[in-house]
């Protein structure tokens, strides 16, 4: 689930090894691309921890980070 703190959407996603990590890093690259919306994100390992907030708005969370935050789940294992 994602929670909220400092005004970003924060989920982090576990994997069974670091392919299937990038794997999913890749199905969110396209997603971001589409929806001109990127995440700020860290790859370790079978670990990716990403957050979601509008720089353009000042930081803050909007409606687009939920939009790319549902997107994510939809490609996450
Ligand atoms: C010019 C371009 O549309 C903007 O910079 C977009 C690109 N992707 C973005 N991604 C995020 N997370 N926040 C933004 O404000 C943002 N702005």
């Amino acid at each position: 689930m994602w929670s909220e703190t400092d005004n970003k959407l924060y989920r982090a996603f576990t994997f069974s090894d670091f392919k299937e990590a990038f794997a999913f890093m890749t199905r969110v690259a396209d997603i971001a691309s589409r929806l001109n919306h990127h995440p700020t994100w860290t790859n370790t390992y079978n670990k990716v921890e990403i957050w979601l907030s509008t720089h353009d708005a000042g930081d803050i969370i909007t409606i687009k980070d939920r939009e790319l935050a549902k997107a994510i789940d939809t490609v996450a294992k």
